[in-house]
């Protein structure tokens, strides 16, 4: 049945204006003023906004860390997502060295594909890099679409790879239409404080945070960034913390370097001290790269503003603090890294972004779905309110207040890292290609229902029209 949204104001990267949204067939059949809506279902989205729905480009769904699994998987974890807003996640396909990668993404297609209830793709992950995986890559992206790929600077001796695996990587990518991304932070040095730390007895969780610095952020990013400028290749960086990873990125943008950055709500908005919190509860706000001092939310919110960083991933990754971040009691190495923020992102962003007055209503949808379609090759079928685009639309309530709390969310993990935080703006329907999967704040998707999406290669929108051009 045709669907016709009236009454609500449509909110894109670009524009703001009041109209009809048409939708049939899960695409977005026409935008108009006055639509007729005889024989179709009439959603009356008076008072609210009409936003594209919210891609998150940073998840772990049931992802293996220190000896446990995250505990949000594709079902839980989907849900949630729907619940905040967002209805693309990219989450990052986990590889092991020696293992053919098609092996790989077949394990996170088996814990996707009955579960996800919104659309998903996959990030690739390149621990090295060698004959077969070189003739493994354009099939990958040819059968699967996988057209990012992710090297971890940080993690020795578990994700950690090599410069000249990051550097061949980066190579690769210029030569196939791809996009790398890192985690950058300097795993060798963390490695050496870390266990300096441990053996001056000092375990508790904010020796997390102290022995994972900024300036290894930033020195991590700036060699992330010099390598990508030598190869001419691209590049984004994940979870950016602090004022020092930033200042790399912007520098090196400032050079011409195509490199794209993407912070996460939690930096914006909690800082270095939750770690300290008494009775081992400071292992809930365990995760790398650390909270910093407040001092770096100011800077990473301007990086949102100018546009030197692009993206909000939630880097969704969470633990029970009951179970699993207590493995690392006595010993801060031992706590799995990550948290849960799938849910809250979207609305964070709104709330502490434009309520207060940080970004506008235009750069919200950009910074919370636009530049991830984009960069990620989801656009314009993803990422906007267009007709033709795919029917993943958020229908928002800007003004209702609410309390964010583990006793209301929808993840499955015992509990909210933004507990108590007093936020304003909350999504009511939600429609994942032209179906409800939340409708007036109740879940009515179907487990299953997302769909694998395959990506186009970095930039193809541009490339195509560069060689149209020049024909
Ligand atoms: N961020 C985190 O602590 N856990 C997930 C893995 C990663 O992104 O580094
Ligand atoms: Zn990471
Ligand atoms: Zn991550």
């Amino acid at each position: 049945m045709k669907k016709v949204i009236k009454n609500g104001t449509i909110v894109t990267a670009s524009d703001t204006f009041v109209a009809d949204v048409l939708v049939e067939n899960g695409k977005i059949a026409m935008i108009a003023k006055n639509l007729p809506s005889e024989g179709m279902e009439v959603i009356d989205a008076e008072g609210c906004y009409i936003f594209p729905g919210g891609i998150d480009p940073h998840t772990h769904l049931e992802m293996p860390f220190g000896g446990t699994v995250s505990r949000d998987d594709f079902e839980t974890g989907t849900i949630a997502a729907a619940f905040g807003g967002t209805t693309t996640v990219i989450d990052f396909c986990l590889t092991d060295k020696g293992i053919p990668l098609k092996n790989s993404i077949e394990t996170w297609h088996n814990k996707s594909k009955d579960k996800a209830v919104i659309d998903y793709s996959f990030h690739l992950m390149i621990g090295e890099i060698n004959e077969e995986v070189m003739k493994e890559i354009p099939q990958v992206i040819e059968e699967e679409g996988i057209t990012s790929f992710k090297v971890f600077m940080a993690y020795k001796n578990v994700l950690q790879a090599d410069d000249e695996t990051l550097f061949k990587t980066l190579v690769m990518a210029k030569e196939q239409g791809a996009l790398v991304m890192v985690h950058a932070e300097n795993g060798d040095v963390i490695d050496f404080l870390t266990k300096k730390a441990l053996e001056e007895g000092k375990t508790d969780p904010i020796y997390h945070g102290l022995t994972r610095p900024p300036e290894l952020e930033g020195e991590a990013t700036g060699r992330a960034c010099m390598m990508t400028g030598l190869a001419d290749s691209q590049l984004y960086v994940v979870h950016v913390s602090c004022q020092e990873a930033a200042e790399k990125i912007a520098e090196a943008r400032s050079k011409g370097y195509q490199v794209y950055g993407e912070t996460c709500p939690q930096y914006l908005v909690l800082d270095q001290s939750e770690m300290e919190r008494p009775d081992f509860e400071g292992a809930k706000y365990v995760w790398s790269p650390p909270l910093r001092e407040k001092k770096h939310q100011e800077p990473l919110w301007n990086a949102l503003k100018s546009g030197q960083l692009q993206t909000l991933g939630s880097d969704q990754c969470s633990f029970d603090f009951k179970g699993q971040k207590d493995l690392g009691k006595g010993d801060f190495t031992k706590i799995p890294n990550g948290g849960p923020f799938i849910e809250d992102r979207f609305s964070v962003l709104f709330s502490e972004g434009v309520k207060k007055g940080r970004i506008t209503l235009n750069q919200f949808v950009d910074i919370v779905s636009t530049r991830s379609a984009k960069l990620f090759g989801l656009f314009p079928e993803k990422g906007t309110i267009a007709v033709g685009s795919d029917a993943d639309l958020v229908i928002f309530d800007p003004t209702k207040e609410r309390t964010i709390s583990a006793q209301t969310h929808h993840m499955a993990v015992d509990y909210n890292a933004f507990e108590g935080m007093k936020i304003t703006g909350e999504p009511v329907s939600v429609l994942s290609r032209g179906e409800f999967v939340i409708k007036d704040k109740t879940f009515v998707g179907e487990l299953g229902k997302g769909r694998y999406i395959k990506r186009k290669r970095f930039n193809a929108e541009g490339q195509k029209q560069l060689a149209a051009l020049s024909k």
